[in-house]
């Protein structure tokens, strides 16, 4: 390990606005400032970013509009150039390239899809590009809606595969009642345990522009830290926020990591029983079994079922035995045709490739 980590950074509305009705660009610029500090420091850094909605009334000049459901994706499909553009400013005056991607809960929890964005999203951090992530609100219907950047920022974490997740807001953290009406609030700094009590202290947003207020906070801690991710509440309006939190520095309310990160992922993705069998020669099966390895095309002698990519299949030796699950990276048709090839020759016997491994390693659980 180089040291270097991944971090996910959720603005709130209430932090790009600074309470405001207009897009901060000052606040914007020291948090992306922050954030290039870190890049530049061998860091990923994924942005989730809010505002879209918010943008898009300002760009209109704050237009008189029903109080729908199309009247926010309006405001979001206008906003949202805005909001990218803003981002691509600011991070080019430190020379760093940004990526756009709108996400929805179907992206998530689809495979194929669920793959194709996590290796979009680690084609970006690959090459040093900061992924710049919202809610894809122009087509979000309820089903299909995560519904508050503060859970979609969980999900964003566990595509990343993130270290550390920072949600940043205009209050120092989680305190035990909300201080816009209780000034005798404190600051909670640790949380150990999430339960129903902490719920009951985590109120809804009452300025009016944010979504959710702590309550969703809460559950993307939730989510995010069962699956092994640091997650911090904090202000971003703190001075070096980002990088204290980079460095375990005390800062707002810490929620620790439940389990390691692999593992919970891993059940993740093995829920579903396998769709289909692979049968692979004895060097793969060394390869997987002693030295850890992912499995090639080369190995693969035989392909059983009619599946798509992204779905859990079995990995069998000559023998027939069980020797690991794995997520396949091609569907069944193209696993075929590429079965005993050299990885090279994907890409022309196919006329596409998803990478040169079959089933990667960190997809796969060993018998
Ligand atoms: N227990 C609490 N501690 C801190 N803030 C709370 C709490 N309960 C409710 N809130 C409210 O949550 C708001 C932050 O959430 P929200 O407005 O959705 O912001 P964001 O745009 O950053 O997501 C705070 O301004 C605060 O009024
Ligand atoms: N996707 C919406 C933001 C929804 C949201 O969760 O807002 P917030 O509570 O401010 O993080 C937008 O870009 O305006």
């Amino acid at each position: 390990m180089d040291g270097s980590q991944t971090l996910v950074v959720k603005l709130g509305t209430s932090v790009l606005t600074g309470g405001s009705r207009r897009l901060n660009r000052a606040h914007i610029v020291e948090l992306v400032r922050q954030c290039a500090q870190l890049h530049t420091a061998g860091h990923r850094i994924v942005i989730v970013t809010s505002g879209a909605i918010a943008a898009g009334r300002e760009h209109l000049g704050y237009p008189e509009l029903p109080a729908t459901i199309a009247s926010k994706q309006l405001l979001a499909a206008v906003g949202q150039s805005s909001l990218i553009q803003l981002w691509e400013q600011l991070f080019s005056i430190y020379g760093i390239h940004i990526g756009q991607m709108l996400l929805t809960r179907a992206d998530m929890e689809d495979r194929e899809r669920f793959l194709n964005a996590r290796d979009t999203l680690r084609a970006l951090l690959d090459n040093r590009i900061v992924p710049v992530i919202n809610e894809n609100d122009a087509v979000a219907t309820a089903e299909i809606k995560v519904g508050d950047n503060d859970n979609l920022s969980a999900l964003v974490a566990i595509l990343a595969d993130a270290d550390k997740l920072l949600l940043l807001t205009d209050q120092a953290g989680l305190y035990t009642a909300d201080p816009r009406t209780n000034p005798n609030a404190t600051l909670i700094t640790e949380v150990t345990a999430i339960n129903d009590a902490l719920r009951a202290i985590a109120g809804d947003s009452v300025s009016g522009l944010g979504t959710g207020g702590m309550a969703t906070k809460i559950q993307a801690a939730d989510v995010a830290s069962r699956a092994g991710v640091d997650v911090v509440i904090a202000a971003g309006s703190k001075p070096g926020v980002i990088g204290d939190m980079m460095a375990d520095l005390p800062v707002g309310t810490r929620f620790h990591a439940l389990e390691m990160p692999l593992e919970t992922r891993k059940r993740w993705l093995f829920g579903p029983p396998p769709a289909g069998d692979i049968t692979v020669d004895n060097g793969a099966l060394a390869a997987i079994r002693e030295r850890g390895s992912s499995l090639l095309p080369k190995g693969i002698r035989s392909v059983e079922g009619d599946f798509s990519r992204g779905v859990v299949v079995r990995i069998r030796g000559l023998d027939g035995k069980d020797l690991a699950h794995g997520v396949s990276r091609y569907n069944s048709d193209a696993l075929r045709m590429i079965a005993g090839q050299h990885s090279q020759q994907i890409s022309q016997i196919l006329g596409y490739e998803y990478g040169p491994v079959a089933i990667h390693r960190d997809d796969m659980i060993i018998y």
